[in-house]
């Protein structure tokens, strides 16, 4: 995991995973967002399923929708999204809905830099 040098300058946090992925949703739950919380305590978070198309595709066996709520309901997440960079799905969406919480826990100014 990377530093972030002004962990003052977070205000939301998107927690992305590959819906196919089993690792990558288990390295999530048990590594990121156990270092993010201890850096960046109180700050709202996204928990994003990344590929989201693949939800209905025949051939991919996608982690279930009841797994993922529960999960982003165990980490504190405000909310679960899926969104897929193939089609655009729920893109704008899920942008929309983290600025507006990026905007809500932004009570002092910040840096605007963005951290990837
Ligand atoms: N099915 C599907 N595949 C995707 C989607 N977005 C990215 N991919 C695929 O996932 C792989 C990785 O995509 P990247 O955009 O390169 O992801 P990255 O995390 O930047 O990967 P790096 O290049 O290793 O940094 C590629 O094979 C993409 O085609 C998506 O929405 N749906």
């Amino acid at each position: 995991m990377f530093p972030i040098d002004e962990p003052e300058a977070v205000n939301v946090i998107l927690y992305c995973f590959c819906i196919t992925d089993e690792n990558s949703f288990v390295n999530l739950v048990g590594e990121w967002v156990p270092n993010m919380e201890k850096k960046h305590k109180g700050v709202p978070s996204i928990l994003v399923g990344l590929q989201g198309e693949l939800r209905s595709c025949s051939t991919s066996k996608p982690i279930g929708i009841d797994v993922l709520l529960n999960a982003a309901h165990k980490i504190g997440a405000k909310e679960y999204l899926e969104c897929s960079a193939t089609t655009g799905y729920n893109i704008n969406h899920l942008f929309d809905f983290a600025f507006a919480l990026a905007l809500e826990n932004a009570t002092t100014p910040r840096s605007t830099k963005f951290h990837v």
